[in-house]
This record gives C-alpha cells, sequence and structure tokens, in this order.
C-alpha cells in the first residue's frame, strides 16, 4: 500500500492520538493474570496489540470488547493460563514476545511463540538468558536467541539480574517472570527505561519498589483487576509534533498524551531545538501522567541526542531525524545501537530514506549525523516494513517539495490506526 503525501503549509487543529501501546500490551498481560475483570479504556486497536490478545485468548482468557475502544479482560489468576493447543503468534511485535516470554517462563506447560520476518530476525537472548537462569527451559536457533521458541515453563526462582542494555522489554521480561517465583526478583539497568509495568503491577496490587536504577518485585503477589484508562501513545503523537514544529504557521493541540517521564524525551529534545511546545491541562490517570501538548510551528536548531535520553525517546528517533533535517546546523544521535534491532535497522533506514529527500545524513555505529537547513525533495520511499519509518518519511513529506509516495504503508497500523485520517484532519491532503 502506498501512502501519497503532499506538501503543506501548516498544521491546524485539535486531536487525539489512539491509547499507548506500551501501556496497552500490559493491561491485557496483567489483567489476564489478575483475579476478577479488568476494564480497558482507549485500548490501541492496532496490530501489535490485537497480536498479544490473539495469544492470551489462545491461553483461555476471555477478552470482550474488540469491536469498541473498551476492552475486558476476565483475569484467571496468576495460575489460571491453559496450555494453547497453537503456536503463539506475535506478529511484528517485540514488546508482545519478550514479556509473554517472561509469563510463559511461569508456566506448567509448553508453548512455541512466532512472529514476522522482522520478529523472526530480533534478539531474544536477551531474555531467554535470565528466563533460564530462573529456571525455564528453551528451544531456539541460534542458542535460543531467534523465534520461533519453544519454551517450557516451570517453578522458578527469583534473581538478581544485571542487564546490559536499557530495555523496558527485558526489565519487564524478568519481573513477569518474578511474579511466578517466591521471593524478591530484582532488575538493574544501565539507565532507567520506560516503568509502565511497575506503575501496572503496583496499580493491581504487587509490591514494587525501585532504587535507583534497580527495581524490585515481590514475588506471588495477589493481582487485582480494575478499570485503566490508556493515555494517548506519545509515540503516535511524536508524528504529528514534528510536523507541526517544522511547518510555520502551525497551532495544533493533542489531547490527552501520555507525558511519562521514562517516555517524553522528545519533549526535552523539541525544547532543546528551540520548538514552541506547551504542556497543558497536566493530570494523572491511574498513576501515569497525561496531558494535552500545543505545538506551534517555527524554526529549530540542531541538537545532540545522547546518553540517559536515549531510553526515553528510543521509538522517536526515526522522526526526531526528520526534525534535525529541518534544523539550522547539525543534530547528532549517539549511544543508539539498539535502533539497529528494533522492526529494521532504523540507523540504516533512515539515512537512507531520508538521503532519498536529499537530507545530508551520516551513518554510525551507533547513531547518526544530520545536516539540517536544506530544503527537502518529495521523493518515493520505503517503510521497510517498519510502521515509525512509514510515518516518518511522510512527515517529511509535508515539507518537502513535490508529491512523496511512502511504500510499504500497511506497516502503519501496527501502532497508529487512523494515522493519515489524522493528518488529514490537520489539513493535509
Ligand atoms: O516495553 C515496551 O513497551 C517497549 C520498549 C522499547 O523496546 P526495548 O525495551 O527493546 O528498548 C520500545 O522500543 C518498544 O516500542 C516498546
Ligand atoms: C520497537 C517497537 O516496538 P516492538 O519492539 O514492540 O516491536 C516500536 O513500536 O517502535
Amino acid at each position: 500500500m502506498e501512502l501519497i503525501i503532499n506538501p503543506v503549509k501548516k498544521l491546524r487543529g485539535e486531536i487525539s492520538v489512539p491509547g499507548d501501546k506500551s501501556i496497552s500490551h500490559r493491561a491485557v498481560m496483567l489483567g489476564a493474570l489478575a483475579q476478577g475483570t479488568t476494564e480497558v479504556e482507549n485500548f490501541l486497536m492496532g496490530e501489535d496489540c490485537l497480536a498479544t490478545v490473539g495469544c492470551f485468548k489462545a491461553m483461555g482468557v476471555k477478552i470482550a470488547g474488540l469491536d469498541g475502544e473498551k476492552l475486558t479482560i476476565e483475569g484467571v489468576g496468576l495460575e489460571g493460563l491453559k496450555e494453547s493447543a497453537d503456536i503463539l503468534d506475535a506478529g511484528n511485535s517485540g514488546t508482545t514476545t519478550r514479556l509473554l516470554l517472561g509469563i510463559l517462563a511461569g508456566q506448567p506447560f509448553s508453548s512455541i511463540l512466532t512472529g514476522d520476518d522482522s520478529l523472526k530476525g530480533r534478539p531474544m537472548a536477551r531474555v531467554t538468558k535470565p528466563l533460564t537462569e530462573m529456571g525455564a527451559k528453551f528451544i531456539g536457533r541460534d542458542n535460543n536467541n531467534l523465534l520461533p521458541l519453544a519454551v517450557r515453563g516451570g517453578k522458578l526462582k527469583a534473581i538478581e539480574f544485571y542487564s546490559q542494555v536499557a530495555s523496558a522489554q527485558v526489565k519487564s521480561a524478568v519481573l513477569l517472570a518474578g511474579l511466578f517465583a517466591e521471593g524478591e526478583t530484582s532488575v538493574t539497568e544501565p539507565t532507567v527505561s520506560r516503568d509502565h509495568t511497575e506503575r501496572m503491577l503496583k496499580a493491581l496490587g504487587a509490591e514494587v519498589v525501585r532504587e535507583g536504577t534497580t527495581v524490585k518485585l515481590k514475588g506471588r503477589p495477589e493481582l487485582k483487576g480494575r478499570k485503566i484508562q490508556v493515555p494517548g501513545d506519545i509515540s503516535s503523537a511524536a508524528f504529528l509534533i514534528v510536523a507541526a514544529a517544522i511547518l510555520p504557521g502551525s497551532d495544533i493541540i493533542i489531547k490527552g498524551v501520555g507525558i511519562n517521564p521514562t517516555r517524553d524525551g522528545i519533549l526535552d529534545v523539541m525544547n532543546n531545538m528551540g520548538a514552541r511546545v506547551e504542556i497543558q491541562n497536566f493530570r494523572e490517570q491511574n498513576g501515569e501522567p497525561v496531558a494535552d501538548v500545543r505545538v506551534q510551528g517555527g524554526s529549530l536548531q540542531g541538537t545532540e541526542i545522547s546518553g540517559s535520553l536515549i531510553p526515553r525517546l528510543i521509538d522517536e528517533i526515526p522522526v526526531l531525524a526528520v526534525a534535525a533535517a529541518c534544523a539550522k546546523g547539525t543534530t547528532i544521535i549517539k549511544d543508539a545501537a539498539e535502533l539497529k534491532v528494533k522492526e529494521s535497522n532504523r540507523i540504516a533506514v533512515v539515512a537512507r530514506e531520508l538521503g532519498k529527500f536529499g537530507v545530508k545524513i551520516e551513518e554510525r555505529s551507533d547513531g547518526m549525523i544530520i545536516e539540517g537547513g536544506n530544503s527537502l525533495k518529495g521523493c518515493r520511499c520505503q517503510s521497510f516494513g517498519d510502521h515509525r519509518i512509514a510515518m516518518a518519511a511522510a512527515v517529511a513529506g509535508l515539507v518537502a517539495e513535490g508529491q512523496t509516495i511512502v511504500e510499504g504503508a500497511e506497516a502503519i497500523p501496527v501502532s497508529y490506526p487512523g494515522f493519515a485520517d489524522a493528518l488529514k484532519l490537520l489539513g493535509v491532503e
């Protein structure tokens, strides 16, 4: 599928973005493991989260409301999942895979988990290693690194785990396995990654504490189902934030965006670049901070994006590269080697695709250097099956001269169903 983008002068209007993908996955998983009913409002009906729903249905969990935006999960408790008669399919979703492996590790049955071609190339040893140390057994290619993976779960022991990567998926996999172990499981990461798992576990009744970059969880808690209201996804809002910021004369308000401090790195970067971004109507929703984000267009300056900022905006880097291309001066992105193991190699693909727009961009092993300030030229570009690449290219198309055609736009509903309609609502053809 192709998305055809015509340049536009400015974006105007008020809009909300679909529910947060990370929180929607966790609502299904923890709702399933809780006692009683969990009602999820503003659940993201994106393909990744629907893959999570499919896996839990296959393990006997009753989930209703897939036709609307309110999902109801009948929790089965920590002991209640059933062996799936078929292979579990995580589709394109790394979050489904890694978090689910943590849960499957604690089950007294066998499971087989697979995904699409992109997911079959992504590293899983980062979770199968600590889960093996906890007592689970895996069989998979490349030393249990690649899907498909067979898992034989069982009685787990709590561990103290030191992760090499600042990854919420790794941290969450170990913590979710820790639910099934007696005693305290702890995870220490190099810098803090998104903490939605910890927040939701607490909200459902588990004992979780953070000390610096370490999170500790007491095993075998009694989780209680509850209402969960999912905030708008800042990673989806990012495309609109950047689009408005690079189009002078724009003025948009994105309502109800989750601005959890472990996720809001894009707001810091926009601020550093001199963008006019305002946080309005701050409030808290089920333990997650939420606000309306107003963005006005203007001129941007190059910046550096590195260090502990990276995990706070990892999924926003493709679109931040577009902001950098439109800014005056140079932008350096480093410490972001993780980008190479996402849905595509996001360093190589961003460099190649933005290069087609005429952007001067140098690929580095852990990031990229972008020379901003040259005008972009409309082009034909590819998503490489990566939703964030497709949407970043579309945003570049809004400021480029002439028409831009994004091939592989069918990847977009993985995280942002309705993306094209959102652009139209704000004035794009
Ligand atoms: O835990 C999560 O929900 C996610 C964590 C991040 O991945 P890593 O944990 O691999 O960095 C992020 O890129 C992904 O989109 C969602
Ligand atoms: C990396 C992403 O997701 P996942 O790891 O869940 O596939 C993403 O949404 O950009």
